[in-house]
Formats: C-alpha cells, structure tokens, sequence
C-alpha cells in the first residue's frame, strides 16, 4: 500500500480524535491490503479502487469507533464485551472495531461461507486472536452480544427483528446508517427503542452517516 495512504489514514484518525498506535495503523493498513488482495477472488465489496477503499471503507468505519468507544467506557468494568458485526461482508465495520478496541471480543457474521472464512484468514494475517468469522444466517445464532452492528445490512426492521435473540441483558443495537433512517425509525414497533441518532463526520467524504442507537423494550 502506497505511502500516501497510509498519511492519509493517519490524518482521518487525527480528525476522529482517534489515538492509533503504530501496530494498528499497520494492521489497518495491512487490512486495506487483504481486502484488495481477496475481493478479486471472494468478491467481498463492490469498491476495488484502494484509495476509494480507504474513504468508503477504513475512514467511514473508522468514524463509528470514538462512539463506540465511549459506549464501552461507560460499562461497568471486569469482563470483556462481546460485539457481534452482522452481515460484516469483508469485514466492514468488524475488522476496523477489532482492530482500534483489542479490548473488545468481535465476531462477524455472513451467511456467505468466503466471507466468512475470509475474516478468519485476517484474524490470523494481522494477528488479532480477538477477531472470528462466522458462517450463518444471524437469526441461527444462540450466543450473545453486549453490542449487536450492522453496516450497508439491511432495514431497521429486519436487522433489529432477526437479530434480537442475539442480544445479551442490556445489550444494544448499533445501526451505522447514511442520511437519518426517518421512515426506518418510524416502522419500528414498541419493542425496540431508538435511544440517540448520532451525526458522524467522516473525513475525506462529503455524504450524510450516523450511528441508530437502539434498545429492545420486554
Ligand atoms: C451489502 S453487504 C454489507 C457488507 C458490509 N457490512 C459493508 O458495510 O460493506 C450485506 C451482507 O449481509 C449478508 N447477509 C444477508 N443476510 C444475512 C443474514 N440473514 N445473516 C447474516 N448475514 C447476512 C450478505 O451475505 C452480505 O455479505
């Protein structure tokens, strides 16, 4: 990957207030490198060019990380949350939260069996034990989450509906959106309350993203 990204992956994680140590903007880097390396052969993502990879892809999910890192500040602290990326694809946002929070237990879902295998082979190349893919449909799943994302996934509805079982007691949703999901938020039902829409910047792209927060209601 060129020098120039790189420069330009550190300048985005200095406007995100973002503190990336050499290790991690190296696995960003090398995750950058993967992706491009796989997607011709998985087809992970529609995005080929790597400077378009880096904007759309690292810098946008990276933009969800001080959010979530200040929602795992204020938990109780003692035992390792557990996050689970749903329909993560080439591993967008999972990769990037595993790799900005070693603190943080990932795994990333796909119902695509190279996708899914794919994530396992980044978790071994940039050496992050706190990464695993998953090869299944979420609504199979049995085991839970403190937080449950998604990104490009689906309709609030869906996602909040084939993904509640996977929520652990007090465990929240964290939809990653572009323009204010209104009509979304107003088709959800009682049972799921949206707690904060929060607005993100993300550097180098001039388009609408936030973060749906939401919690189910019994
Ligand atoms: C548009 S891609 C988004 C990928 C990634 N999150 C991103 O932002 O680039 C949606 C992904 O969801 C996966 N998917 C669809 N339905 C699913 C389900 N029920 N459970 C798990 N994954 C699912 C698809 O295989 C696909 O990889």
């Amino acid at each position: 990957m060129s020098e120039a990204l790189t420069i330009q992956l550190r300048d985005g994680a200095r406007e995100l207030a973002l503190e990336l140590d050499e290790q991690q903007v190296t696995q960003l880097m090398e995750f950058l490198a993967v992706l491009q390396k796989w997607n011709k052969v998985y087809n992970l993502t529609s995005v080929r060019d790597p400077q378009e990879m880096l904007t759309h892809h690292l810098l946008d999910s990276l933009a969800a990380v001080k959010p979530l890192q200040r929602y795992l500040a204020s938990l109780p602290h003692g035992q390792r949350e557990r996050l689970l990326d749903v329909g993560s694809g080439g591993g967008l946002p999972g990769v990037v939260f595993a790799i900005c929070c070693p603190q943080l237990d990932v795994s990333c879902v796909d119902t695509v069996a190279k996708k899914a295998a794919f994530i396992n082979q980044a978790a071994a190349t940039l050496r992050l034990p706190n990464l695993h893919g998953l090869h299944a449909r979420v609504e199979t799943l049995t085991q839970k989450f403190d937080v449950v994302s998604c990104r490009a996934f689906a309709s609030l509805v869906d996602f909040t509906h084939w993904s509640r079982d996977t929520l652990a007691e007090h465990g929240i949703w964290f939809a990653m959106k572009g323009k204010r999901p209104d009509e979304e938020m107003a088709a959800l039902g009682h049972d799921v309350d949206v707690f904060h829409v929060e607005q993100l910047q993300v550097p180098a792209l001039d388009a609408d993203r936030c973060i749906v927060w939401m919690r189910p209601v019994a």
